[in-house]
């Protein structure tokens, strides 16, 4: 059996680590002339710089499985979680979230009831929200909902607006109003079915009390888990800078097209939803209007300080900040102004120099587009401005690194498992054909690589029909 993987992001080099393993002859096309897509690790001067993501929720166990397997364990390591604070963007200030927050649901009063994050109105929301339990219950949606309406329905305006739309920003770098509370915070949604209250559930259940930390990393960064598993694919199954423009499937055999052509048995089609849709619409047009969805872009700037520049730093402790974006069309399109930023060296240690202060800068949402032709100098100047307007005057970094990652991050509308499904039966059609990737299920590195794996299982081993 031979196998075509498309796209060499984590999702791709995953389903064709897991195909080498099992010993399937494979060919890997990516487009570009590296392997990691949005993975990726610059290191210099002692500074360990993530382009894109820069550790993945511990919560999940697929990325740190196969980190084990690789023999990477010893480069595992857990976030500062005694220094777990995040700030959120308020009137020009950073104001710390509450301890003890589950995403936006509080798991200890006290925090919260001194928090001057939330006004009057805003404590008595979360106050009364466990007494309306059986209330919340009976009024279960049928059918999906925004996050906004899920979250306003349990805490009202002011909570939804002042941390729920900047912590989703933060994780799905789009729109309350437009996410699926399905397709992003299942816990919730189930959590809110059995018990009616959100709090009265983490109340109940040990998920409260989180006991390991938030995020895990690797030591010498993420580009490491992609390096280890490349390593471990055949040189001669990887094209670089090849890429697929058009996929047929004839009499029982997938015929993949680029300035070549080869035949396979199967096909896994691990490129950004946009490239997806390219590819398949033309074998059945379903295609064109189940991959058609928003992605929001990234903007991300490391700005490093070297241990002489960074003493005269004054950094607040914790992992870094949201910023709320303003729900106004025109101010939105007219400034773009900073989406979020990582305090990286209080967020993970081994990241910089002793006495080195690391910041990761994000711009993203609906100002994201204005940047993405704007030379690095001036996002750069931007976002060292509005960092000093936030976090006190910053010297000139030593150095910087900007990556721009247009449309990256697939938004989940209301409805998107029903998407899924439709697309599934889609797919199932096409017998030897598996799409994974980030627009699916899940937009975490665990994520994506559960689901490259598990394509490459499902291609060894099919189901029979029906
Ligand atoms: C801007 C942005 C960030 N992170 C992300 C974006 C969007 C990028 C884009 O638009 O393409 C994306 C993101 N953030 C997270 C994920 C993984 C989600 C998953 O695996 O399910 C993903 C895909 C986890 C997270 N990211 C965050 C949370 C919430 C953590 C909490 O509850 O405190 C989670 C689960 C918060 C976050 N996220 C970010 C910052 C600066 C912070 C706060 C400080 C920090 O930790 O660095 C940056």
């Amino acid at each position: 059996m031979r196998v075509a993987v498309i796209g060499g992001g984590i999702a791709g080099v995953s389903a064709a680590h897991e195909l080498a393993q099992s010993g399937i002859e494979f060919v890997l096309y990516e487009a570009s002339g590296r392997l990691g897509g949005i993975v990726e690790t610059v290191c210099r001067d002692g500074f360990v710089i993530e382009c894109g993501p820069d550790s993945w929720v511990t919560e999940k166990p697929w990325a740190r499985e196969l980190a084990v397997e690789l023999g990477l364990e010893d480069e595992i390591v857990a976030s500062n979680d005694h220094w777990r604070k995040t700030y959120i963007v308020r009137g020009g200030e950073l104001v710390a979230m509450p301890d003890g927050m589950r995403m936006m649901v509080p798991t200890q009063w006290e925090p919260v009831l001194s928090s001057p994050l939330f006004s009057k109105e805003a404590q008595q929301a979360y106050l009364r929200e466990p007494e309306r339990a059986e209330e919340l219950k009976t009024a279960v949606p049928e059918s999906d909902e925004s996050v906004a309406s899920f979250v306003r329905r349990h805490f009202g305006d002011e909570v939804t607006d002042t941390i729920g739309a900047p912590l989703l920003a933060g994780v799905f770098g789009g729109d309350v109003d437009e996410l699926s509370v399905r397709a992003v915070m299942p816990a919730f949604v189930k959590m809110e079915r059995e018990h009616g209250s959100l709090i009265a559930a983490l109340e109940k259940s040990s998920r409260g009390a989180q006991s390991a930390s938030i995020f895990t990393t690797l030591k010498s960064g993420l580009q490491t888990l992609i390096d280890r598993m490349v390593a471990t694919l055949p040189a001669s199954s990887i094209r670089l800078r090849k890429s697929v423009q058009k996929i047929e499937f004839k009499g029982g055999k997938w015929c993949i097209f680029g300035p070549f052509a080869e035949e396979f048995d199967a096909v896994v089609v691990a490129t950004p939803a946009d490239v997806t849709r390219g590819l398949l619409s033309p074998m059945d047009p379903a295609f064109d209007q189940l991959l058609a969805m928003d992605a929001s872009s990234a903007i991300v700037v490391a700005l490093a300080f070297a241990p002489e520049i960074a003493k005269s730093l004054r950094i607040p402790p914790g992992f870094g900040f949201l910023a709320p974006q303003s729900r106004s069309a025109a101010e939105r399109s007219s400034v773009p102004s900073l989406l979020a930023c990582t305090f990286v060296d209080q967020k993970f240690s081994h990241r910089v120099p002793e006495g080195g202060v690391l910041l990761r800068a994000f711009f993203g949402g609906a100002s994201a587009p204005l940047l993405l032709d704007s030379p690095d100098d001036e996002v750069t100047g931007l976002a060292l401005r509005q960092l000093s307007s936030l976090l006190g005057q910053l010297p000139e970094p030593s150095f910087t690194v900007v990556r721009r990652w247009p449309r990256s991050l697939p938004q989940y509308a209301v409805g998107h498992l029903e998407r899924m499904a439709r697309l599934e039966e889609r797919v199932r059609a096409l017998p030897g054909l598996e799409l994974i990737g980030n627009a699916y299920y899940g937009v975490g590195l665990p994520d994506l690589v559960r689901q490259g794996r598990e394509a490459a299982r499902r291609v060894i081993s099919p189901l029979p029909p029906g």
